[in-house]
């Protein structure tokens, strides 16, 4: 199977989406007319691409989508889809299912989907190329279009053998080799044309151009000789102008020297003429000091002897004050000792006021802490007293408890001895006979045992063995006692009650009893103990009283102490500041004593510096004196030494001054030719700014290359220059203007080569297309004439039918004749055939075609309406035997067509101009069919 279904929506008279699934083998579409049949064809033929309206019986395309009915509202958009399987990969789509999908808008929007990807129509028609499939290829079968197959030009059949041969591909990509091949041909004209045109410049230009180049190359010479040139100037004079600059520095360096030495003499020569006159006048001034010298040393040796007789007037005064300083001294000392005293006293009783006060406190403290005592006691007392009222409650509550339990006791002991039969009288009984029979035993026993003793102290003989065989005897009714004891003993001990053991159990009645009992003795005893402690604790309060009415007495008597001391350092404190006093006039004294005579022994210092200094000056000034007549002598002679160089330098003075005139006017020289070389620079610069737009510094690299001397560059220069005279006038942009030409020029090559090339590979490809096609071509064609025949034969019962190409020198374009000849009849041309005829015969190229190469699915509308039963019955025949390989979608009215399909559809117009599409079962339709 190929096709699985379509799904259409809003297309032609399919207003809803409807899908449509198809089956294996024959299907056939049934309907009555107008109810859409066709236009499911036509949904089938539009979304594989079909731009024909005609071919769509539209007049325009939006005529496809569903324009309205009575009752409904026309769409704005038809979709088709298309589900195709590919499992053997007929389609060049490496997926199972490929579905197609074309959507178009009202407004003329439309877009195609493959796999819901969009593509273009080209893309659309590519993928279905010799499938088979295909707006024009023949899987669809319309009304009437069988007939066209034969009835159309014999070219306009070619169709169905290019489909069949497999060349639609190479037809359409011939095609685009032709056009291509004649718009490369279009362009090679067009590019020689121009070409022509600018070979003309070309040829013009070149020669213009070499002229100008030369031209070009002279001018480019002679400039780079006329700067060589003027750098050998520029160098020739910067070189003088260095040499004249250096002797300039040189001179000017002497100039500078020799005027610092000139200034240098003058500065000497006006120094010392200084100096020997402030010498002089130094000599003058030395002189005038000695004289000043002898006065003042008179007068200090006057001022001394003043000055000592001061100093022995002050010494008297000074012996007085001390004398006054030793009585007020000693009289502080007096004062001082009494004070010390009184001081010592009052020291003593403040120790003993504090002694006291520190007993005082501790009294009180002692006495607090009795009272604290006492109430400490009294508060256990209380506490005792109120344990013991407790303890006594207690004690009578466990009084009660226990009487209660004592006669519980008694009365469950009655109970249980009655009720376990105890018998007082037997017990005591059986008590009685066991004390006997211990009794008995025991003196026996004792006789036995002194039996015994007197054999052994008496000894041997028959008299042994008769004692001996007595005891035995008598141990035997010993034996016998003590069995009876035993027998006796434990009919007593039966007599016990059992309840007994209850009762003296640990959780028994009886040791709840010992419990209350313990817990009273214990009550008991705590009480004692308690009355005890209160009894003692009473006791020490009484001592404690006594202490404290001891202790106030001592504090009274303290504190009586205290008042008397108080009083007497009173006293003590009245004499200290009497002393005080007294000692504070004394010091006053001493203190203006002490002044005076500080100021006379500063008085007397101040003497005695004065004479000091006096003598020091003396001392001095006739250190002074000396130095000052030997200054006087050493400034005499070097007045004379001076004065004798001074003459000296004067001498080289002159000299120097006429050597420095004459440098002057060299260096007046050299700056006049200095100045002279830099115009002549800088008209250099200029004249060569001027002449050339250029600085001359720009080729100043060149300098170094120079190697030729100016005479050979000025030849040079003039043979340069006689040469471009030779070249005449020129085209001065002939060179960029042949350089532009020669781009277009080989620009045009190089594009007249390269579709030249394109050209010849177009040449070669689509004769290798037509070779390919036109062998394909004919394979297909002989097969299918082949198969025709046959099958003309199978669909007529006989006859026979013939191909024929119209030109078969040109295969590819040659139509092809088709002669048909019935049974009985003449072969002959078809358009003499009756409409049936023409039917059938269409309907066995079909199928011939289909044989060598059979579409995938194949639409067949409505073949059959033109043939008889006789006829209809072939073709069913044939139609069946192609469907069990081949899918076929069946529109028929015919029952026979019918009845070939495996799978029937039905569509309907139950909503009047509205489409749908139901399943008819085979058999439902038989059964209508025989009724
Ligand atoms: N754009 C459209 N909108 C609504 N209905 C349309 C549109 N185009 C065509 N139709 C309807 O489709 C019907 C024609 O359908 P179609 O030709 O498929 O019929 P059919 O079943 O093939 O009939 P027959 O058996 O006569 O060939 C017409 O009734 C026409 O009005």
């Amino acid at each position: 199977m190929f096709l699985k279904s379509v799904e259409i929506m809003g297309f032609k008279s399919f207003a809803d989406r409807t899908r449509i699934e198809f089956s294996e083998g024959i299907s056939a579409l049934l309907g009555p007319n107008g109810c859409g049949k066709s236009n499911v064809v036509d949904s089938v033929k539009w979304v594989l691409g079909e731009q024909s309206t005609k071919n769509m019986r539209a007049e325009k395309m939006e005529d496809v989508i569903f324009n309205g009915t009575e009752t409904r509202k026309a769409l704005n958009v038809a979709e088709v889809t298309l589900t195709i399987a590919n499992e053997e990969g007929i389609l060049d789509l490496d997926v199972p299912e490929v579905s197609i999908k074309r959507r178009l808008f009202r407004n003329g929007e439309s877009e195609y989907l493959v796999n819901n990807t969009p593509v273009k129509l080209k893309e659309l028609r590519e993928l279905f190329f010799d499938t088979g499939i295909g707006k024009s290829a023949y899987s669809i079968m319309e009304q009437g279009k069988i007939d066209q197959v034969l009835s159309n030009k014999p070219e306009e059949r070619r169709y169905l053998f290019e489909e069949a041969a497999g060349i639609t591909k190479f037809k359409v990509r011939g095609g685009e080799a032709d056009r291509k091949l004649a718009r490369t041909e279009e362009n090679m004209v067009q590019v020689e044309n121009i070409l022509r045109e600018v070979r003309r410049s070309y040829d013009t230009l070149k020669k213009q151009s070499e002229k100008t180049l030369e031209y070009r190359e002279c001018k480019s010479r002679i400039f780079e000789l006329e700067i060589d040139l003027q750098l050998l100037r520029l160098s020739s004079l910067n070189e003088t102008r260095t040499h004249k600059t250096e002797k300039l520095r040189e001179k000017k360096e002497l100039y500078t020297r020799l005027s610092g030495e000139i200034e240098g003499i003058n500065g000497f020569l006006q120094e010392n003429q200084g100096q020997v006159t402030h010498m002089e006048s130094e000599l003058v001034e030395f002189q005038k000091k000695l004289y000043g010298m002898g006065l003042e040393k008179e007068n200090h040796e006057n001022q001394i002897r003043l000055f000592k007789e001061q100093i022995s007037e002050v010494e008297t005064s000074i012996s007085s004050f001390k004398a006054k300083e030793k009585a007020i001294n000693d009289k502080i000392g007096q004062i001082g000792a009494n004070r010390e005293k009184k001081v010592e006293t009052l020291k003593d009783y403040n120790d003993r006021l504090e002694e006291i006060t520190r007993n005082i406190s501790r009294l009180e403290e002692t006495i607090a802490g009795c009272d604290n005592s006492i109430k400490k006691n009294e508060e256990e007392i209380s506490g005792l007293d109120n344990e013991s009222i407790s303890l006594e409650s207690d004690r009578d509550k466990l009084g009660e408890d226990l009487r209660v339990l004592t006669d519980d006791i008694v009365s469950q002991l009655d109970k249980g001895l009655r009720e376990t039969g105890f018998s007082r009288s037997r017990r005591e009984s059986l008590e009685e006979r066991v004390r006997e029979i211990s009794a008995t035993s025991r003196v026996q026993i004792a006789g036995r045992i002194q039996i015994i003793n007197d054999a052994l102290r008496v000894g041997g003989g028959k008299d042994l063995k008769k004692m001996l065989e007595s005891c035995v005897t008598l141990l035997g009714d010993s034996r016998d006692s003590f069995a009876e004891l035993e027998k006796v003993f434990k009919e007593y001990t039966d007599t016990n009650p059992d309840f007994l053991d209850e009762f003296l159990a640990p959780e028994g009645i009886i040791t709840r009893k010992r419990d209350i009992d313990n817990r009273i003795s214990a009550v008991l005893e705590k009480v004692k103990l308690n009355r005890e402690r209160i009894k003692n604790l009473q006791n020490e309060n009484k001592a404690l009283l006594q202490k404290i009415d001891d202790y106030k007495q001592s504090l009274e008597e303290q504190k009586v102490s205290v008042a008397t001391i108080k009083t007497q350092v009173d006293a003590v404190n009245d004499s200290l500041k009497v002393l005080e006093r007294e000692m504070e006039e004394q010091q006053a004294y001493l203190k203006d004593n002490t002044e005076e005579l500080k100021k006379e022994i500063e008085k007397k210092a101040v003497l005695e510096g004065k004479i000091a200094d006096l003598e020091e000056d003396g001392r001095k000034l006739e250190e002074e004196k000396v130095k000052t007549k030997k200054a006087l002598e050493d400034l005499e002679k070097g007045i004379n030494d001076k004065n004798k160089k001074l003459q000296g330098e004067q001498v080289e003075l002159k000299k120097k001054i006429s050597r420095v005139n004459a440098i002057q006017e060299e260096i007046s020289r050299f700056n006049i030719d200095l100045a002279q070389l830099e115009t002549e620079i800088q008209n250099l610069y200029s004249n060569f700014r001027d002449k050339y737009s250029r600085e001359l510094d720009e080729y100043s690299a060149r300098s170094e290359k120079i190697e030729e001397p100016v005479s050979a560059i000025k030849d040079k220069l003039d043979s340069v220059k006689l040469r471009l005279r030779s070249i005449g006038q020129v085209n001065l942009m002939a060179p960029e203007e042949f350089s532009e030409v020669k781009d277009r020029y080989d620009f045009l090559n190089g594009q007249l080569e390269d579709l030249k090339s394109a050209r010849d590979n177009l040449i070669e490809v689509t004769r290798e297309i037509k070779t390919e096609s036109e062998k394909l071509f004919m394979q297909a064609y002989t097969a299918i004439r082949k198969e025709f025949h046959e099958m003309f034969r199978r669909l007529f019962g006989g006859g026979r039918a013939e191909l024929k190409l119209v030109d078969p020198d040109n295969i590819l374009e040659s139509g092809i004749e088709i002669y048909a000849q019935p049974p009985g009849k003449k072969l002959e041309n078809i358009s003499l055939l009756s409409g049936g005829e023409k039917s059938l015969t269409g309907v066995g190229l079909l199928f011939a075609t289909y044989l060598i190469k059979p579409s995938p699915f194949c639409i067949l509308d409505e073949i059959d309406a033109a043939l008889d039963e006789a006829n209809i019955q072939r073709f069913v025949n044939v139609l069946v035997e192609f469907g069990r390989t081949s899918q076929f979608i069946v529109i028929t009215h015919n029952k026979k067509t019918v009845t070939g399909a495996s799978t029937l559809l039905g569509v309907t117009m139950q909503e009047s101009g509205v489409s749908k599409i139901i399943s008819i079962r085979l058999e439902d339709e038989v059964e209508n069919e025989n009724s």
